[in-house]
């Protein structure tokens, strides 16, 4: 029998509202005793809440939610209180009293995955839905939280033990004979699987992006204008500007949204053969950023001619190109926007061109249901044993590899679940939800 646990699920601290919420199989009983009776199902009512010694704590609009009709598939209850922390508190001591215990971070959600009422993509969906920053974020937790992700592999995963039941008949029946077609159909039925997954897999490379976010960095020689660039683009003094070459050291970074999506702009430490250790370890850090970055933001100043290492960065990997000072000068550079953050000239363009670039890493359709490295080890898993499968020597083997497949797709939903997969996902959510 499962504990009854409870949480407030409002955020803590002084708020109009909080709402503590208790699910297992003893809330029911907690309800009617902290509120005299058990109120009607799912419909408010307005109760003194009382300690055991039956000092009222406040006086709440409560709900009772009998199992079938909860988030988590068992009874449940909520406590809507006018009270802020000490009444938190109070009512929380009155149901440990009682017998509840306080929540894990996700533990309703997780109780309504074992329950069966969402799979565990779905639970991510929800985790990222709170989390979310933007509306493409938005867009795409709510696919994943309403099953998006679970249908698709629901579909993959009926279709996988069909062509598992065909090959053990397969196997099962091997002197009689059974016609060409069924192996024939197996195969075709692998092939036209596994082209599904993998394009899956292709069209939602965007996903984590679109999850996790972009970073976009700043590279360029000293004094080309990065920090300039960085406080225009935000809007604010966010970084330090002087005169002075090698001004810059730390890494700066700023917030901004980029086509809906959250983007964190770096501002780096000027290239060049530094003058001391903190300036050269900087420098190191600004090249390291420009390697993991999505999108760089090499800036040349306009009124000098081109640096060796800016170039050289060109060279080394895809970024856009800027000119900056514009407003002082303008040398030619392939392909360049031409900027000046202190008239604004080019701005709105660098802007557009920013969020082409983001679309372009992160198509924001709200199409991409694949966002976590965890999907995308799952299905690249069941790809590999769908190939394994295709190619499999004997007809043993290619059931073998057809049970591995279906395997990966179940840790994906969370059907074949270890514990600590469950753990780790569940780590990632805020109590009380
Ligand atoms: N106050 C409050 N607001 C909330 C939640 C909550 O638990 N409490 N939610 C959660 O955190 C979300 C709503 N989630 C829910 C999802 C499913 C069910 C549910 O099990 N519904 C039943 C049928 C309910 C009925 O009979 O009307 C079902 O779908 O079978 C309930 C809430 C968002 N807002
Ligand atoms: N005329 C003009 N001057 C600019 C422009 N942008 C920056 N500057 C000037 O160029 C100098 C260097 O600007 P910063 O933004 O600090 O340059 P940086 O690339 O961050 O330099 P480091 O941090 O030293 O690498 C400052 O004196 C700025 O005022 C611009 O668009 N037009
Ligand atoms: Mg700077």
């Amino acid at each position: 029998m499962p504990d009854t646990i409870f949480a407030l699920a409002t955020a803590p601290g002084r708020a109009a509202i909080a709402l503590i919420r208790l699910s297992g199989p003893g809330a029911g009983g907690l309800l009617a005793a902290m509120a005299g009776t058990l109120p009607q199902p799912r419909l408010a009512s307005l109760r003194r809440l009382r300690d055991l010694r039956g000092e009222v704590l406040d006086k709440a609009l409560v709900l009772w939610f009998p199992g079938p009709s909860s988030y988590t598939g068992e009874d449940s209850a909520e406590l809507h209180l006018h009270g802020g922390p000490a009444v938190v508190e109070g009512v929380g001591d009155a149901l440990v009293a009682l017998g509840a215990r306080p929540a894990e971070p996700g533990e309703f959600t997780r109780r309504a995955v074992l329950n069966g009422r969402m799979d565990l993509t779905a639970a991510e969906g929800v985790i990222d839905l709170i989390e979310a920053e933007t509306a493409a974020q938005a867009r795409q937790a709510l696919r994943l939280a309403g099953g998006g992700l679970a249908v698709l592999c629901h579909g993959w995963a009926d279709r996988l033990a069909g062509l598992l039941a065909r090959q053990e008949a397969l196997i099962e029946f091997e002197d009689e004979d059974l016609p060409g077609t069924l192996e024939r159909s197996v195969g075709e039925g692998i092939a036209s699987l596994a082209a599904e997954i993998g394009n899956r897999l292709e069209a939602d490379a965007g996903g984590e992006r679109i999850r996790t976010g972009l970073d976009v960095a700043i590279l360029g020689a000293p004094n080309a204008g990065k920090s300039s660039l960085l406080n225009a683009l935000v809007g604010r003094e966010a970084a330090i500007v002087s005169a002075r070459a090698g001004t810059t050291r730390d890494i700066v970074e700023a917030r901004l949204v980029l086509a809906g999506l959250p983007a964190v702009l770096a501002d780096t430490a000027g290239l060049r053969e530094a003058a001391d250790e903190i300036e050269a370890e900087g420098v190191r850090r600004a090249l390291h950023r420009g390697e993991e970055a999505d999108i760089v933001l090499a800036v040349l100043p306009g009124d000098a001619p081109p640096d060796p290492a800016t170039l050289a960065l060109l060279e080394r990997r895809p970024c856009i190109p800027v000119v900056s000072k514009s407003d002082v000068g303008s040398l030619p550079f392939p392909g360049a926007l031409r900027v000046s953050a202190r008239t604004g000239q080019g701005l709105e363009e660098l802007r557009a061109r920013l969020e082409a670039e983001a679309m372009r890493l992160a198509p924001a359709s709200g199409a991409t249901l694949i966002s976590r490295p965890r999907h995308r080890a799952a299905l690249r898993d069941a790809l590999a044993w769908l190939r394994e499968a295709a190619g499999a020597a004997l007809p043993e083997l290619r059931a073998d590899a057809l049970r591995e497949a279906l395997r990966a797709l179940g840790r994906l939903t969370g059907k074949v679940g270890a514990e600590e997969i469950l753990d780790r996902v569940f780590a990632e959510f805020c109590i009380g939800k």
